[in-house]
């Protein structure tokens, strides 16, 4: 096996599906941690491997991937022992798929990436339209949770680790209500028995909620 290198940093959601999923796999790499809040993802040599300057960034002996869904999916056909994390099955795989260009076009950036880079970008005021945004994708998600445990069905999938990442950090924003999403929350325990949960998703989401704590932020009406 080549070297696997993951530039990255903890409290980012997309960096925490990557890292769930690596976890997942078993799969040894070096973690170059790329610090967002000191400008490390525009440095030169940075920008030199990822032009776009985000994390995060998979280097796969001399194959640099930029997106998180993409790496993720990646890492499961190239140095997964089974497919059951990314099916190799046509319709499963679009169900995983569907999913995944669900998280990366309205999940992450009409919710997370919306209300968070602004934030940390010192304008701390988020319209309040933005939170609705969120209690409706909840509503979605609540929905795609009716006939199956997982997202993409009856297996735990690469889909989950996306979502989860990004879901459990929007409740830095907006509180899940136990009782009228009984399914995601169902879904999240279920996710959090995972033996790497923890390490993976655990720790760096209590970092970003302390970094926002630190900065505060106001919901305009
Ligand atoms: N669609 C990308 C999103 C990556 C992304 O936007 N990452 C954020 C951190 S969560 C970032 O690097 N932000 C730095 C910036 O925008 O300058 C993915 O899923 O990997």
């Amino acid at each position: 096996m080549g070297k696997l290198e993951l530039y990255a940093i903890d409290v980012s959601a997309p960096c925490r599906a990557v890292l769930l999923t690596l976890k997942a796999l078993n799969v040894p790499f070096e973690y170059k941690l790329v610090n967002l809040m000191t400008g490390e993802n525009r440095t030169p040599e940075y920008l030199a491997i990822n032009p776009h300057g985000t994390v995060p960034t998979l280097v796969d002996d001399g194959v640099v991937l930029t997106d998180s869904h993409a790496i993720i999916t990646y890492v499961v056909d190239k140095y997964g022992t089974d497919d059951s994390l990314y099916s190799k099955d046509l319709v499963l795989r679009a169900k995983v798929n569907q999913v995944l260009f669900f998280e990366a076009t309205v999940v992450f950036d009409r919710t997370l990436f919306s209300i968070a880079k602004p934030i940390f970008t010192n304008n701390t005021v988020v319209p309040a339209a933005k939170i609705d945004a969120v209690y409706k994708v909840y509503e979605q998600l609540e929905s795609f949770l009716q006939a199956h445990p997982y997202f993409a069905g009856e297996q735990l999938t690469v889909a989950d680790f996306s979502l989860v990442a990004t879901v459990t950090t929007l409740f830095t924003y907006a509180e899940l209500d136990m009782g009228k999403y009984p399914k995601i929350h169902e879904w999240i325990r279920r996710l959090e028995e995972l033996p790497y949960y923890a390490e993976a998703n655990g720790t760096g989401l209590k970092l970003y909620n302390d970094v926002v704590k630190a900065i505060g932020f106001k919901v305009l009406k």
